[in-house]
């Protein structure tokens, strides 16, 4: 292993920029324009390169970015990352969230400094493909394929460029899908297609999902799935190394760097044409199963347009009034988050205006998802789940729901009582949630769906990938198959599915912060305190007869009462307790909340303004 690695970072720090020569068209040969014959070292060539992005990025932006506002933050951006000193120390591990990688990829917000730079990102990807290598010794020293994609997000280019220096350099293929989603990412580590080199040994996915336009973040799998948290801090300790030990280069061994290929595939629409054949197959093969119906999407301005012109129009779906499904970084009309209020509102607004049978919105990189019925009626969070519960009960009686802990007491009766199936509550985090729902398998429980309330969703019968297009399929085979009994049938085949699932009038979620600069915290770790506020919840609960602790519970404290419960839990990776309450009433939330104001008020490091001013309200 230690002769792999090193051999994966003597080849990192060998870097010449070929593979900028090899790419398509999109990149003009300025971009390209490097000196490859002087020496530098690892960190300098790759400030040189960044430089040289900032140009091209300059070039394209009015191709890639619509606005002058936009075409000016992404100058920006560019600035932002070649700023960055050859010498300045990186601390690659605090890039790790869960089990992904987050950082800030563009300048100009304040107080969060580019931390995701080129080289930063280049190092990243040589150490993944060490990481990969070392995955499958079992096979010796081979050349891997990796797939590269990313969302629509303004630092995207420049980190697929960096991407892919990294692996190259490290002597391995690149195959560039381009504007792509996560889910398709993963697939590509399944594809069996010869003609376009799949499927990959691995795939990245350059995405950092709902947030900001500065962020940006990478996602990186393998036929097994999602990398998990043991591997990214893996791969951030090699990154590491393979930044610190880059000023060793040698002209010798520059000369002999061995270098991979790079070549462009169009898989989106390989792998829309599966999502297609899936619809297809459930009505009887039928061509157009969706003719007459008309759908709108709203894609947010992320990389889920292709739902419309590679999903939809092929299954004979009408989509006039689909929005934003151009690609803009800036993401000028909402949020893409389908967990977001404006975002169902502007989609819910898209149905209405556009009398349309059903609407279908994604998350930037299409891993989440929701729909709005033909009445407005929302189909997210625990309607999403119950929705999805019902269909994969009729296909597998019986079987057990695996969900996030934030999941409704409504939605365990309608799972249990109304559709027959077992709920298991678990913990927050869709990886946690598909991960929980695999283990069930392996000790002989049977799970077939795993879901959190955020519109992650996975099944087994998709190889437990998250896939918020697949989620959707899931409602298109529903309504393709009713549609071949009664052409006229609508989404209020869907409706009908959640009927009975009973909701809370009042549900809330306040964020409470941790200060970790704070005396009270004595030097530990916020997580610390974060357990010793919830210990102290615990006990005062107990004190209460009309509070009731629930009897099975993952994570944080969940009680029951006044015909409602609340959950308070650590973030999973923020200095924040989550405090979600629901309640039949406004009232009985309220009481609900005093009861946790009373236990944390003895906590001086919590701000607890967000929980007053709801008391208050
Ligand atoms: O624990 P929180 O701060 O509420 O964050 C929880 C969320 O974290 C990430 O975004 C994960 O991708 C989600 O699956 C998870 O639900």
């Amino acid at each position: 292993m230690a002769a792999l690695s090193g051999k994966i970072i003597q080849n990192a720090f060998l870097a010449q920029h070929r593979p900028q020569a090899r790419h398509s068209t999109r990149y003009p040969s300025d971009f390209c324009a490097l000196d490859t014959r002087s020496v530098h070292s690892f960190q300098e060539r790759r400030l040189r390169l960044a430089g040289t992005s900032a140009k091209w990025l300059n070039t394209i932006s009015t191709a890639w970015i619509s606005s002058s506002k936009q075409a000016y933050i992404s100058c920006n951006a560019a600035q932002g990352s070649s700023v960055v000193s050859s010498s300045a120390k990186v601390d690659f591990l605090k890039l790790q969230n869960g089990s992904d990688i987050r950082g800030v990829a563009v300048g100009g917000v304040e107080g969060e400094p580019v931390n995701l730079t080129e080289p930063v990102t280049e190092a990243i990807a040589s150490a993944f493909a060490a990481w990969l290598l070392n995955k499958k010794k079992a096979d010796g020293w081979r050349r891997l394929r990796i797939s590269v994609g990313h969302d629509s997000r303004i630092s995207a280019h420049k980190l697929q460029d960096a991407v892919t220096l990294g692996i190259t350099t490290a002597g391995h293929d690149v195959l560039q899908f381009g504007l792509a989603s996560t889910p398709a990412m993963f697939n590509s580590t399944l594809t069996e297609d010869e003609i376009n080199h799949l499927p990959v040994d691995g795939a990245i996915m350059i995405t950092a999902s709902h947030l900001p336009y500065n962020r940006n973040g990478l996602k990186f799998f393998t036929s097994a799935g999602g990398l998990n948290k043991a591997d990214i801090k893996d791969i951030l300790e090699r990154a590491s190394r393979i930044y610190e030990d880059s000023s060793h280069g040698s002209t010798q061994e520059l000369e002999q760097a061995s270098k991979g290929e790079v070549s462009n595939v169009d898989y989106m629409s390989i792998y829309a044409s599966d999502l297609v054949k899936a619809v297809r197959k459930s009505a009887g093969n039928k061509e157009k199963p969706l003719e007459g119906l008309h759908i709108v999407v709203d894609a947010g301005n992320g990389a889920g347009g292709f739902f419309v012109d590679k999903v939809l129009k092929p299954l004979g779906a009408i989509t006039t009034g689909s929005q934003f499904l151009e690609p803009d970084g800036m993401f000028p009309n909402h949020i893409p988050n389908p967990e977001d209020k404006t975002a169902m509102k502007a989609i819910t607004q898209a149905v209405a205006d556009n009398k349309a049978d059903l609407g279908i919105i994604f998350d930037t990189d299409v891993d989440r998802s929701a729909a709005v019925d033909s009445s407005g009626r929302e189909l997210n969070r625990n309607r999403l789940i119950a929705l999805m519960s019902a269909i994969v009960l009729e296909e597998h009686p019986g079987t057990t729901i695996v969900t996030d802990s934030v999941t409704s007491d409504g939605l365990t009766t309608f799972i249990e009582n109304k559709l027959g199936g077992k709920h298991h509550r678990f913990k927050r985090g869709y990886k946690n949630v598909i991960d929980e729902a695999i283990r069930l398998n392996t000790i002989g429980e049977e799970s077939h769906l795993a879901m959190e309330t955020s519109g992650h969703g996975a099944l087994k019968e998709n190889h437990w990938l998250d896939d918020g297009a697949y989620l959707m399929v899931k409602l298109l085979n529903k309504l393709a198959a009713a549609r071949i009994l009664n052409p006229n049938v609508g989404s209020k085949v869907l409706t009908d599915l959640v009927e009975g699932l009973e909701e809370a009038s009042v549900t809330v979620e306040i964020r409470l912060k941790i200060d970790q600069n704070h005396a009270d915290l004595k030097g530990g770790s916020f997580r610390d305190y974060g357990e010793a506020v919830l210990k102290h919840l615990e006990n005062s609960i107990s004190k209460d007869e009309h509070l009731c602790k629930a009897p099975k519970n993952y994570e944080g404290v969940r009680v029951s009462g006044y015909g409602g419960w609340f959950l308070l839990r650590l973030s999973l990776h923020d200095p924040v307790l989550p405090l979600n309450i629901e309640a039949p009433s406004k009232d009985d939330a309220i009481k609900l909340g005093l009861a946790v104001l009373t236990a944390v008020s003895e906590f001086p490091a919590l701000d607890i303004t967000a929980l007053n001013k709801f008391l208050q309200q």
